[in-house]
């Protein structure tokens, strides 16, 4: 027995011969929002599918909530909620018929139009769900999710083609959920969402997992960049030695490269720019963000992002 709501110890699932995930471990704790990114085809969807107790492992130990998705289906989905990537309503029900059948099916706790309130979807509890907009279907889709108060809530790309209120009010109703103590298993291709709302994240990566932990944790192993565009009768090899330096390129002029102590690499940059009097254009120096984290993850695969 664990502390862990999800724990899955050398994961791994197979189509045939093709092994999509290839032995992960993911640890889940109690009330935090664990953010599965990756890159397109990493395994994500699969491995949740998996944890969600759709699929069976082909090797390695899962459990949620103490039990095994797969075998314990019946006594763990009342206690979980799933988000998909895509749902099937039947678009002839309206929205407050579809949230009636779902509540029978799921026997929800919460069960009422309350959900749909939370959702901003009150307003269209008569309307029939063929008649919704795509953001309003996301969110019903949501609403569906939440509506057995889950202790673990698993949330598959939760925001993807809502417009930028909508994602707020999705976030805002995913915080409150952590608030109430729910366990949130979230993947998403937006990274945004990931640094907003979560306490730990990993990417995937043709199904490994190349790096997790906290944003801090993860954005520290990675160096911070310097870029500028290379002032005008300017050698390259005049250019200063930057201890904290490496990977360097030239690309058409724009010097770029990668720096393990900033602060030092820039000072000495600049103390070199003010003494040959020169101008750095377009000077960008930043520590790592998240962004350059996944490409430099897409990058050693060639994956796309
Ligand atoms: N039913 C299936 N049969 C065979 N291969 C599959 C099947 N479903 C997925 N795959 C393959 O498994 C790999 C992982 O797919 P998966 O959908 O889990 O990745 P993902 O990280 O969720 O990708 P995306 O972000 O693009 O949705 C991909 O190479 C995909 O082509």
């Amino acid at each position: 027995m664990n502390d862990y709501a999800i724990d899955a110890v050398g994961l791994r699932c197979a189509y045939g011969s093709f092994e999509a995930v290839r032995g992960i471990d993911l640890q889940v704790r109690p009330g935090e929002l664990y953010a599965l990114l990756g890159t397109n085809g990493a395994g994500k969807t699969t491995a949740v599918e998996t944890l969600e107790g759709h699929r069976r492992a082909s090797a390695g130990t899962v459990r949620v909530l103490g039990l095994d998705p797969f075998a314990d289906r019946a006594l763990l989905r009342p206690r979980t909620g799933i988000m998909l990537q895509e749902s099937g309503f039947a678009g002839d029900l309206t929205v407050a018929e579809t949230l009636q059948l779902w509540g029978k099916v799921t026997t929800a706790r919460r069960g009422r139009l309350d959900v749909l309130d939370l959702l901003d979807l009150g307003h269209r509890a008569q309307v029939a769900v063929k008649q919704l907009s795509g953001g309003e279907r996301r969110r019903l889709d949501l609403a569906l999710a939440v509506l057995n108060k889950p202790e673990v809530l698993f949330l598959d790309e939760p925001t993807t083609g809502l417009d930028p209120e909508s994602r707020k009010r999705t976030w805002e109703v995913v915080r409150g959920l952590l608030v109430e103590g729910t366990t949130v298993l979230l993947t998403t291709h937006y990274l945004e969402e990931a640094e907003t709302l979560a306490t730990r994240l990993s990417i995937m990566d043709e199904g490994r997992i190349s790096v997790h932990g906290t944003l801090a944790e993860v954005l520290e192993t990675h160096p911070a960049r310097i870029a500028f565009d290379l002032p005008d009768g300017i050698a390259v090899t005049e250019l200063p030695a930057l201890p904290g330096m490496s990977n360097f390129a030239n690309r058409a002029g724009r010097i770029e490269m990668n720096s393990s102590d900033l602060q030092q690499d820039l000072s000495l940059l600049l103390g070199w720019a003010g003494r040959r009097g020169v101008d750095l254009g377009r000077l960008r120096a930043h520590h790592a963000s998240l962004e350059d984290v996944f490409h430099q993850v897409a990058e050693r695969t060639g994956a796309a992002a």
